[in-house]
This record gives structure tokens, sequence and C-alpha cells, in this order.
């Protein structure tokens, strides 16, 4: 049971006389980890958005298609580049999410316990989550949205300004959210963090999906001109 599929059929949007997404239909269904993959301006982030629910005005349709898809909302979560904390403890930024899905207080402290031992961040609990560096405020959100035990995370560039350590700390958390059997759908720029962490490519360029194939398919003999060009670092937009 849950909400997957996501089903996007012909999805467009425009702005400012540009067509930014063009036509997109995609399923993306449970299993594997799937990584967006496409140069600045191609439309990762707008087709995240897209598939949570946070950007409307396109045309075309998005719609869950589970048995439980009239709970999509409850089930699904995001994760940003530059993750956004309340003004409070470490630990109240987890319990903050729990406590606006009306679970009981036992749920929330337990959850949110196990969340922030999975984030190795169970000795910082107390402190203000706005003085932790970067690396540790993005395994906070990867805490509070693991907390909700989503069927399906987004993440949009979460190592983008990370450095390597924080970065392997951050893919182990992903790592493990995706073995607790969340469907991850995330983009980046780090072409050996797809590797590491892509069980399969979507590769987008000028708002169009031109390839979607098996990680090691894409990346062993990309088949399209666009795809070959930017993984030799010559397709810049
Ligand atoms: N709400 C919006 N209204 C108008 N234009 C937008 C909007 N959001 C994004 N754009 C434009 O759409 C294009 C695609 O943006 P998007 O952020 O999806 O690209 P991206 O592939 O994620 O790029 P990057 O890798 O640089 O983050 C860009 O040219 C951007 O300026």
């Amino acid at each position: 049971m849950g909400v997957l599929p996501l089903e996007l059929s012909e999805v467009s949007f425009r702005a400012g006389g540009r067509t930014l997404l063009d036509r997109i239909s995609l399923e993306i269904g449970e299993g594997p980890r799937t990584v967006i993959l496409g140069p600045n301006g191609a439309g990762k982030s707008l087709l995240l958005r897209i598939c949570h629910g946070l950007l409307g005005g396109f045309e075309g349709t998005a719609a869950w298609k589970g048995p439980d898809a009239d709970a999509a909302r409850q089930r699904q979560a995001m994760v940003f580049q530059k993750p956004v904390m309340l003004r409070r403890s470490v630990r109240a930024n987890v319990e903050y999410g729990l406590k606006l899905r009306n679970l009981p207080l036992d749920d929330r402290r337990e959850r949110t316990r196990q969340a922030l031992e999975r984030a190795g961040l169970t000795g910082r609990a107390e402190q203000s989550a706005r003085q932790l560096s970067g690396g540790e405020q993005q395994r906070l959100a990867l805490a509070r949205a693991w907390a909700l035990r989503p069927d399906i995370l987004f993440l949009d560039e979460p190592t983008a300004s990370l450095d390597p350590g924080a970065t392997g700390a951050v893919e182990r958390i992903i790592d493990e959210i995706h073995r607790s059997g969340a469907k991850i759908v995330m983009t980046t720029h780090d072409l050996a963090q797809a590797r590491r962490l892509a069980d399969e490519v979507i590769f987008l360029h000028a708002g169009r999906v031109v390839e979607r194939r098996p990680a090691a398919d894409f990346f062993a003999a990309p088949e399209s001109p666009e795809a070959r060009a930017y993984l030799s670092g010559e397709l810049l937009w």
C-alpha cells in the first residue's frame, strides 16, 4: 500500500514567454533511486517542485495513483539545498513536523529519538538548530523528513554546499532512508554522487526528458548527444 506511482502526463510549464518544461510524461514508481541530471536551467528543480505539489500553474497533469493516493500530501517529504531551520532546538525541529500531522505525543518522541540517532544528532538535540554547521543542518533536514516516514523523498541538490565529509554523511543517510522503504528522487550536479546513488537516471535538457535509463547504462553509454556532451563537460545549458 502506498501513494506511488506518481504519473506526470504532458506536463509543461511556461513563464515569461519561455517554455521551461516541455510535455513531460513520466511514471515514478516505488523502488529504484531516481537521480535527475541535466545542466543548469534544464528544469530539474521545477520538475521536483511540481512532483511535490509546490508549484502550480502548469499544463498537463501530475497525479498520485497508488491505493493511498488520498494521503499523498502526508506521505511525501522534500529536502532542499539550503535547509530552513526553525528558530528552535534540533529536537523541536523534528517534533514540529510530527505535531503538524497530529501524531500522539509518545509517537512523536519515539520517532524524533530514532531520527536524531540515525542522523547522528542525538548529542545535539537540545542545541539551537540554527547554530549547527551546514552539514549538520542538512542531516537535521533529513532527520526531519525521515521522521515523517514518507513513501517518497524528493531531494533538490542536497549536498551542493557541503564538503566531502559532510556529503558522505548525507549520502549514507539518504541510502538508509531508501533502505527503510522510501522512494528517492533527487537532483545533483555531482556526477560522482550520481554514480554512487542512482539506480536510474532521468536526463533533462531544455525542459525535456531526453533519456531515462538504468544508471549503469546511462553512464557507460549515454544514448543522446546532449547527455554525451553533458557527461564530458561540454554541455553548459
Ligand atoms: N517560478 C518561475 N518562474 C519563471 N521562471 C522560472 C521559475 N522557476 C525557475 N524558472 C526558470 O526556469 C529555468 C529552469 O529552472 P530550474 O531551477 O528548474 O533549473 P535547474 O535544472 O534546477 O537548474 P540548476 O541546476 O541551475 O539549479 C531557469 O531558467 C529558471 O530561471
